[in-house]
């Protein structure tokens, strides 16, 4: 007795807590659900079928809802626990778990009241089962859920699709594999077209979780008798048919005690001449016995399979829970310590990305090795030192007076100009490798695994990245163009001495007869002893080109004019040192340039990206913190779901155990 108390409580708990978290038969359930695994008796028949006055007789009590039209619209689990003798019966919803009900009229009218909270007053049916336990001496331990009864039509002011929705409703209760299916058909009605008989076949063909209950067997026509029934033959089922008599609707106007029918019901199968033989195998106290012993020994038999459920389950959810992340401290401190933990967690894996082991970092480098020279080589000095160019830039440096030797001025100019050029693709590289370091923020912020449930501290993280990230593209270009300035105002001096020396016509005409282009061949190539622009006339800047010039210079008129100055070949000259002097520059900022990049922004970047986000957070106060670990809703219901759940399964794998250990 004590193991049946057990077994059945244990499946009562389970299933009280399984309404709670939503989890039901028949229920839009998305998880797999503990209470398809658990062991049931579902109530099935015909409307008037006589399926309330037997679920009555079982208890011992009237407290089911009566009246005209469908009057079960919701399950109804009801659950029955055996009280010791003598102590007082009474009655417990589940949605109203402080309240005792003794007065059985009381529990009859929260049936109704609850059955309409959830379905209106629109006679529609609802999945969602009512919990009822009733604790009595006079019962068996035993759960049965009542389910709507099977109808034909729809009544007044109820949808026409109503008598589909039931059988669907029912059927989803019986066609699972532990539904024990308790199927009432009246006996002054063919056992043929007994609705109850009918699902049962379909959804258990063997006959070998069907009960077939026959009632009002005092009501068949006199001479005729349901022997062929009750022995099995008409309705081949492996379970016992069990006839019942219960009260009639004289009895029942009459307020007939429930003791008193059950003695009645006894007396009435004693005395049958067609019964009597059958006597101790009918009645409602026998059907309830029977179903009790049954019931514990299918869950018995379950026990293996619910274990091993509960078992998956629980790693499902504990593994679950890992992922979606422990719920979150509420004083100031430990919130402060998340936030901190959260974002470090974030900075490794950012740092992870420009340092390599993540993709992404070697985008700065591509940055440096295709972007920059790629834009350097696309700046127009064919254009800005064309011939014509050149030419108007000397001139108007010249002013009014003509350069003497060499333009000393038009070559600053130009080369001031062509340096110009370089600002665009240093604000170019500062700018494209700030979008990398965004990227890989974002990058970083989706990947952090322990972000993902706090929307709103990403989207801080985010936000301050974002604008450290702004101040070192700032620095970055102020840096970058102070590269660029630096180069054009102070040229590098050694670049023009080094260049072969042009013919002097001009300042020594009679020295050396021929320019070598030696620098050691112009003695007075110094400056002091050439102030003139001597180096830059003197220089060669362009290599071939100008040399090339050079020579054909040397070739010309012994007197230098205006002319001979100004001839395409001087200019081209020109053009030609201040490419090369460009070309110079361009390689060292090639170079210089990666340089203060990586200096302002990759390495900054990697240092002190939420540096002023600490300094900020630590002047906050513990609402504003919770405010930043507010989580996304849907994910802190879904936690919420699955705690609960967890908290669940570990209760009935403890009642589970404890039943186990009774054994
Ligand atoms: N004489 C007699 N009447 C019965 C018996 N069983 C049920 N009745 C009567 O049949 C009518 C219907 O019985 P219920 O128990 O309400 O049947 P139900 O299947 O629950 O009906 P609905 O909930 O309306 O679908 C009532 O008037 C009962 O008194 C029986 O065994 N003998």
């Amino acid at each position: 007795m004590a193991t049946m108390e057990n077994l059945i409580g244990l499946v009562n708990r389970i299933q009280r807590a399984c309404t709670v978290l939503g989890d039901y038969g028949g229920g839009d359930n998305s998880f797999s659900s503990l209470w398809e695994a658990l062991p049931s008796v579902a109530v099935v028949g015909g409307q008037s079928s006589g399926k309330s006055s037997v679920l009555e007789s079982i208890v011992g009590r009237d407290f089911l809802p009566r009246g005209s039209g469908i009057v079960t619209r919701r399950p109804l689990v009801l659950q029955l626990h055996k009280i010791d003798d003598g102590s007082e019966e009474y009655a417990e919803f589940l949605h109203m778990p402080r309240r005792k009900f003794t007065n059985f009229a009381y529990v009859r009218q929260e049936i109704q009241d609850e059955t309409d909270r959830v379905t209106g007053k629109t006679k529609q049916i609802s999945p969602v089962p009512i919990h009822l336990s009733i604790y009595s001496p006079n019962v068996v331990n035993l759960t049965l859920i009542d389910l709507p009864g099977l109808t034909k039509f729809a009544v007044e002011g109820q949808p026409e699709s109503i008598a589909q929705d039931i059988e669907t409703m029912v059927r989803s209760y019986v066609e699972k594999p532990n539904s024990i299916i308790l199927a009432i058909s009246p006996a002054n009605q063919d056992i043929a077209t007994s609705d109850a008989i009918k699902l049962a076949r379909e959804v258990d063909p063997t006959g070998e979780r069907t009960f077939g209950v026959l009632t009002k067997l005092d009501l068949m026509d006199k001479g005729t008798n349901a022997l062929d029934v009750l022995e099995g033959r008409s309705y081949r089922l492996q379970r016992p048919w069990v006839g019942i008599v219960n009260r009639s609707q004289a009895d029942i106007n009459k307020n007939t005690n429930m003791t008193v029918a059950r003695r009645k019901e006894q007396e009435y199968f004693a005395t049958s001449p067609d019964y009597a033989h059958l006597a101790s195998k009918m009645g409602s106290e026998y059907l309830a016995k029977l179903l009790s012993k049954h019931l514990e020994s299918v869950i018995r038999s379950r026990i293996p399979s619910i274990t091993s459920l509960i078992n998956k389950t629980i790693d499902e959810l504990e593994s679950e829970m890992d992922h979606l992340g422990r719920p979150i401290a509420v004083d100031a401190g430990a919130q402060l310590y998340t936030i901190l933990e959260l974002c470090r967690a974030f900075d490794k894996i950012f740092k992870e990305h420009l340092d390599g082991g993540r993709p992404g970092g070697d985008r700065i480098y591509g940055v440096f090795d295709n972007q920059l020279p790629a834009a350097i080589k696309k700046l127009p000095f064919d254009r800005h030192l064309s011939m014509q160019n050149v030419r108007r830039i000397v001139s108007e440096a010249d002013g009014y007076q003509p350069h003497l030797i060499a333009p000393e001025q038009g070559y600053r100019r130009l080369i001031e100009g062509s340096l110009k050029h370089f600002r665009g693709p240093a604000e170019a590289s500062v700018d494209a490798v700030h979008f990398v370091l965004k990227e890989l923020v974002r990058m970083s912020i989706s990947e952090t695994q322990e972000l993902r449930r706090f929307p709103t501290l990403q989207a801080e993280i985010a936000a301050a990245s974002g604008e450290a990230l702004e101040r070192f593209r700032e620095e970055g270009k102020k840096t970058v163009l102070r590269l660029v300035d630096m180069e054009a105002s102070y040229l590098t001096v050694e670049f023009f001495r080094k260049l072969p020396q042009e013919v002097d016509r001009v300042g020594n005409p009679g020295e050396r007869g021929g320019n070598t282009g030696e620098r050691g061949g112009n003695p007075q190539g110094e400056r002091g002893g050439n102030p003139q622009g001597e180096r830059g006339r003197g220089s060669n800047p362009g290599g071939e080109r100008g040399r090339g010039e050079n020579a054909s210079e040397r070739g010309g008129i012994p007197t230098a004019s205006n002319v001979d100055r100004y001839s395409d070949g001087h200019f081209r000259r020109i053009a030609s040192n201040v490419s090369a002097y460009v070309g110079m520059v361009s390689d060292t900022l090639r170079n210089t340039i990666p340089k203060a990049v990586v200096y302002c922004q990759v390495r900054e970047a990697k240092m002190s990206l939420l540096n002023n986000f600490y300094a900020q957070l630590g002047k906050k106060e513990g609402k504003q913190l919770g405010l930043m670990l507010d989580e996304d809703p849907a994910l802190m219901e879904k936690r919420q779901q699955c705690a609960k759940r967890l908290e669940l399964y570990k209760a009935a794998r403890d009642e589970i155990d404890t039943v186990s250990w009774a054994r």
